[in-house]
């Protein structure tokens, strides 16, 4: 059985929105997902984050419980408007003195803290300003960063400026799915540009604070396959691939953004979002380490969708998960070689993966999710065969600790380790929590 190396990381992953609950609690402000879920036709199960997994006043029992998974790191984001109302300027000491507590638990335990700096829930008053496509949420957004690194210069492992940018460009400026509902191409490319500029200006006041640990920024990344070998399928591939992939990876590792993009939204008539080459230099900075988000791949073909002309194909021979998504394990070794061998990163780390399934406890309390063990041990292995080949990888982090509000789709779907039951909000061990348990104890995938 393949055994990891005895440093690499084992972890899990959660977000501030998606399990903290308490969203107007202890001086926190409203964030754009408060705004977003309160808005009825939104949220697919209409609920919302209001309370979610109340991991706000629940924090130590779920340190206890990544305890006994033996994780060696934890990965969790910083609500913004809990640090800062208003976005900048006053600080809420309340909502930073839970971070404070919520660290120093994790260290008594001995668990690396990994920090996320963006996860989605921008201050509400800074989207009233224009949000991401504003000037002023970047300069915003280095000041909290410093402020963090200020803070917590001693106590983190990995600083992550921002998780899946794409997303937050894509869904929530253009497909209007997520926060804050925009559904305007230019307004999307804007915002891509305006994050990449925020995350260089965070990674330079990051050495300038002279921090412990590393930063990065995390991706979700997803191999893109053609459906045929004919020529319009292969370049409606390549398309996709600039569209999903390359249009954060070439900016982060070469300095600009991908040509055969720009000319494509050019001439689909957008106006292409602008870079000094200052501007290039800072969002190219060297970073310590890169992110990667994966669950599944893409199979596309040459259609006839208005900005990419694509057509997206499920491959029938495929299993699925409870988000519809392919269930797809080589998809991690191919995406962790592709950007081992293109882009060269100093070290990868695979900040997310896992699976939503319709977990319920059975009779007797237990849920038996064997589904989600085969998961995490197919794509276990297919990473295991990137170290193998050398790829710069450190560690791993399961999507996710526990169940969780899932952005559009509320708290329909089950993503955890730990079940959590929404009326009650008792924690309940799946056996994939105990199977995991084994693989962090152990580094060996059985
Ligand atoms: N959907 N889904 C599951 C998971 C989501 O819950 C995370 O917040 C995101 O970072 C990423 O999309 C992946």
């Amino acid at each position: 059985m393949p055994y990891f190396p005895e440093d690499f990381i084992f972890g899990v992953a959660t977000a501030s929105y998606q399990i903290e609950g308490a969203w107007n609690e202890d001086g926190k402000g409203e964030s754009i997902w408060d705004r977003f879920a309160h808005t009825p036709g939104n949220i697919q199960d209409g609920t919302t984050g209001d309370v979610a997994c109340d991991h706000y006043h629940r924090f130590e029992e779920d340190v206890a419980l990544l305890k006994e998974l033996g994780v060696d790191a934890y990965r969790f984001s910083i609500s913004w408007p809990r640090i800062f109302p208003e976005g900048r300027g006053r600080v809420n000491e309340k909502g930073l003195d839970f971070y404070r507590s919520l660290t120093g638990k994790l260290q008594e335990a001995g668990i690396k803290p990994v920090v996320t700096l963006y996860h989605w829930d921008l201050p509400q008053k800074l989207q009233d300003k224009g949000g991401w496509e504003s000037q002023e949420t970047v300069e915003a957004f280095a000041e909290y960063a410093r402020f963090l690194f200020q803070s917590f210069a001693k106590e983190v492992f990995l600083w992550i400026t921002h998780n899946e940018p794409w997303v937050v460009s894509f869904v929530g400026h253009y497909e209007g799915r997520h926060a804050p509902g925009k559904r305007d191409f230019k307004s999307a490319l804007q915002v891509s540009r305006n994050l990449l500029l925020s995350h260089g200006l965070a990674v330079q006041a990051f050495r300038e604070e002279k921090t412990l640990g590393s930063i990065g920024i995390t991706l979700n990344l997803t191999p893109v396959h053609p459906f045929s070998d004919s020529e319009e399928d292969i370049l409606a591939a390549k398309r996709c691939d600039g569209y999903f992939n390359r249009w954060f990876l070439d900016p982060l590792f070469k300095g600009e953004f991908p040509e055969d993009m720009l000319l494509w939204y050019e001439k689909k008539g957008f106006a292409l979002p602008q870079l000094s080459e200052e501007e290039k230099s800072l969002i190219a900075q060297p970073i310590d380490f890169l992110g990667i988000n994966y669950y599944f791949r893409r199979v596309v073909g040459k259609g006839e969708g208005a900005i990419f002309e694509v057509e997206f194909f499920n491959p029938p021979q495929s299993e699925y998960t409870d988000m519809g998504w392919e269930i797809y394990p080589e998809g991690l070794y191919e995406i962790v070689k592709r950007v081992s061998e293109e882009y060269q990163p100093e070290d990868i780390y695979i900040t997310e993966n896992g699976i939503a399934l319709p977990d319920q406890p059975d009779s007797k309390g237990r849920i038996n999710d064997q589904k989600r063990i085969d998961y995490l041990r197919s794509h276990l292995l297919a990473l295991h065969r990137a170290v193998d080949e050398g790829c710069p990888v450190s560690g791993y982090f399961v999507w996710s600790l526990m169940d969780n509000f899932e952005w559009g789709f509320g708290l329909s779907k089950r993503f955890g380790l730990v079940y959590v039951d929404y009326t009650t909000l008792q924690r309940i061990k799946k056996a994939s929590f105990y199977w995991y348990q084994k693989v962090v104890k152990s580094k060996r995938v059985d």
